[in-house]
C-alpha cells in the first residue's frame, strides 16, 4: 500500500459536512495562492507509518493527512511557531516579530517524525508542529466548518426539540446547568430560565452567571414600562413587528435579556423568529438575492430629542453578515423601524436590493416561523440578538417589562471555558 493509498484509506475517518456555500468558487479562486506548478523543485516525501505525505512547492507546503490535503504558507509557518522563543504556551501570546520573517523564507529541512512535522529554518532554527493541531488549523479543515454549530428553526422545529428551561435555583449553584444552557443558546439562539424572582436584582444576577451587561443609552439594567419616557415606541402600548434591536449600534448588542415582572392586562405576547433560518431559506432559493443582502451595506439611525435624553446613533453594515471564508451567517440587523434613508446603494441595484428585501421579509413573516410565546414573572429569556428578531403584540393596562443587553464575546467567552463549541 503506498502512503496515498493509506491517506485515501483514511478519508472515510473523517466526516465533515460540507455545507452549501455559496460564491466558494469566486472566494476560494480570489484567495487561492498562485502555486507554481509542479516543478524539477518539487520533493515528495511519504511517510506510511503516520499517513501523512508532503509536497514542497515554491511558497508553501502540501500535506496530505487524516484525508484531507492542506497548504501551509512557509511564513505562515514560521509565524505559527510553538517554540519557546516564538510562543509564550502560559500566557497563549505570540512572541515572535512577525514583521522580522523574510517573507520568501523556505525551511532547509522538511521531515515527518513521530506524528509531528519537522522543519529547519536557515539560521538553525527548529519548528515543530503536531498533524494534528496541523489538520485542526488548516484553511482547508476551517472552511469545510462552522464556527458556530446551530439549528435553525420554523416553530415546529423548536416546539418538538422540547428544549428544558433551566430552573432558577440550580441555574445560580450548578456549572453544569449553566453550560446545558449555554448549549441551548448557541444551537437555538434562545433560552430561558423559569422561577426567577421577579426583581430586577435577580435578573441581572441571572445573567452575571454567564456576561457581563453591555451598558447602553438605556441603562445598565432598564425596567420600562409603555410610558413614552424614551422617545421609541418600545415605550407605548403598539405592537412591534419581529426586528433586532440596536441595529443603529457599529456592532449591535449581541444577547438581549427580558423579564416581565408585571402585566395586568391583555395581550402582549412576544414573537420570536430564527433569522438565520429565514437567510438560509433565502440562500437557497435565491442565492443572488442573499448575496446582495450581504453584500450591500445600509443604515441605521436613533434620533432621540426629548427632555431628557438627546441620542445620534447610526451603525452601517449588511442586511446579512456572513464570514467570508465559509459564508456562515453570523450577523442579521433587520428593524425595518430604525432603518434611516437608504443612500448607500447605487441606483441600477436600489430596485434589486428593495426585491431581496421584500424576499428575507416574506420568509421572515412566514406564519410557520413564528414562535410566540408570554413572557411571565419568573420567566427570564435570553435571545441573541444577532440572530433571532423579537417583537411584540400590542397590549392593554399595565406591562413592566425590565431586562438589559449583555456583551457577545463574554457569553461566547464563558461558552467555550466550559469546552463548548461557539
Ligand atoms: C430594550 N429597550 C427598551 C431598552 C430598548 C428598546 C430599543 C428600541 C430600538 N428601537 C431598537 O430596536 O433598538
Ligand atoms: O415589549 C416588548 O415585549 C419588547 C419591546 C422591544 O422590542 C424592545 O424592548 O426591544
Ligand atoms: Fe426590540
Amino acid at each position: 500500500m503506498t502512503a496515498e493509498s493509506v491517506c485515501v484509506a483514511m478519508l472515510g475517518a473523517l466526516k465533515r459536512t460540507v455545507r452549501p456555500a455559496l460564491q466558494q468558487a469566486q472566494l476560494l479562486s480570489a484567495l487561492r495562492h498562485t502555486h507554481t506548478p509542479w516543478t524539477h523543485k518539487t520533493q515528495v516525501r511519504a511517510c506510511a507509518a503516520t499517513s501523512a505525505t508532503l509536497h514542497l512547492h515554491q511558497d508553501s507546503l502540501e500535506l496530505n493527512y487524516a484525508g484531507t490535503q492542506m497548504h501551509f504558507n512557509y511564513v505562515w509557518l514560521r509565524d505559527h511557531c510553538r517554540s519557546v522563543s516564538s510562543y509564550n504556551s502560559q500566557t497563549n501570546q505570540r512572541i515572535l516579530d512577525t514583521g522580522s520573517i523574510d517573507l520568501n523564507i523556505r525551511p532547509d529541512r522538511t521531515a515527518v517524525e513521530d506524528g509531528h512535522l519537522v522543519l529547519s529554518w536557515p539560521g538553525g532554527h527548529v519548528s515543530k508542529y503536531s498533524l494534528n493541531w496541523l489538520a485542526e488549523n488548516s484553511y482547508e479543515g476551517k472552511k469545510q466548518s462552522t464556527v458556530q454549530p446551530r439549528i435553525f428553526w420554523n416553530s415546529d422545529i423548536y416546539k418538538s426539540a422540547n428544549i428544558p428551561s433551566a430552573k432558577w435555583d440550580t441555574f445560580m449553584s450548578c456549572d453544569d446547568e449553566v453550560k446545558k444552557f449555554l448549549q441551548n443558546y448557541l444551537l437555538y439562539g434562545i433560552a430561558f430560565v423559569d422561577d426567577v424572582p421577579a426583581t430586577v436584582e435577580a435578573t441581572e444576577a441571572v445573567t452575571q452567571r454567564v456576561s457581563l451587561i453591555r451598558e447602553t443609552t438605556y441603562g445598565r439594567t432598564w425596567c420600562f414600562t409603555s410610558d413614552f419616557s424614551r422617545g421609541d415606541t418600545a415605550y407605548s402600548q403598539l405592537a412591534l413587528d419581529r426586528h433586532t434591536d440596536t441595529s443603529y449600534f457599529q456592532e449591535p448588542c449581541g444577547i438581549q435579556v427580558f423579564h416581565c415582572l408585571k402585566h395586568e392586562g391583555t395581550g402582549g405576547r412576544t414573537l420570536l423568529v430564527d433569522g438565520f433560518y429565514a437567510a438560509e431559506t433565502l440562500r437557497q432559493r435565491s442565492p443572488e438575492h442573499f448575496e446582495l443582502l450581504s453584500r450591500v451595506p445600509i443604515r441605521h439611525e436613533y434620533i432621540e430629542n426629548t427632555d431628557n435624553h438627546r441620542n445620534h446613533m447610526t451603525g452601517i453594515g449588511p442586511v446579512v453578515n456572513v464570514y467570508p471564508w465559509n459564508n456562515e451567517i453570523y450577523l442579521i440587523r433587520y428593524n425595518n423601524y430604525d432603518r434611516s434613508v437608504i443612500n448607500t446603494i447605487p441606483h441600477g441595484v436600489v430596485q434589486q436590493w428593495y426585491v431581496a428585501h421584500r424576499e428575507l421579509t416574506t420568509e421572515l413573516r412566514r406564519p410557520e416561523n413564528e414562535l410566540w410565546v408570554k413572557l411571565s414573572p419568573g420567566k427570564v429569556i435570553f435571545i441573541d440578538n444577532w440572530r433571532v428578531m423579537h417583537g411584540r403584540e400590542s397590549f392593554t393596562g399595565l406591562r413592566q417589562l425590565c431586562g438589559c443587553y449583555l456583551t457577545r464575546d463574554d457569553v461566547l467567552s464563558t461558552a467555550r471555558c466550559f469546552g463548548l463549541q461557539a
